[in-house]
């Protein structure tokens, strides 16, 4: 059974995590990503879907164009633990070092 993050794994978030938030009303983290335009919004999230299914463990998340909103929680623990902040930390790596956001394919022809 997964069990809920610890005192000690709430305090270590902020560090952790620095551009996720605590949702409102929820024990869960998100995150708003904005891209150039739907087709890199798109390719992100085939990226992080790939991510998911590696971890078995899978956002709530919606897109508008070029916005990716993005929340963790565990449903099997009915809260935060340690694979959100896994999955977080992982897609946090896919935007990491200043590359473009991979899998944008160009304007199909
Ligand atoms: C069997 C399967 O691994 C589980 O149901 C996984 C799938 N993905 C999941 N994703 C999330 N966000 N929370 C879960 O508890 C969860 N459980």
């Amino acid at each position: 059974m997964v069990e809920t993050l610890d005192a000690a794994g709430r305090a270590a978030l902020a560090a952790a995590l620095p551009d996720w938030s605590m949702a409102a009303g929820r024990d869960a983290i998100e995150r708003r990503f904005r891209f150039a335009d739907f087709s890199a919004a798109w390719g992100f999230m085939a990226r992080v879907a790939l991510l998911a299914e590696q971890q078995e463990h899978h956002p709530e998340w919606s897109n508008v164009w070029n916005r990716v909103d993005i929340l963790l929680t565990t449903h099997d623990a009915g809260g935060l633990s340690e694979r959100d902040v896994r999955l977080a930390r992982a897609i946090d790596g896919l935007l990491a070092g200043g590359r473009p956001p991979p899998l944008s394919p160009g304007r199909p022809r």
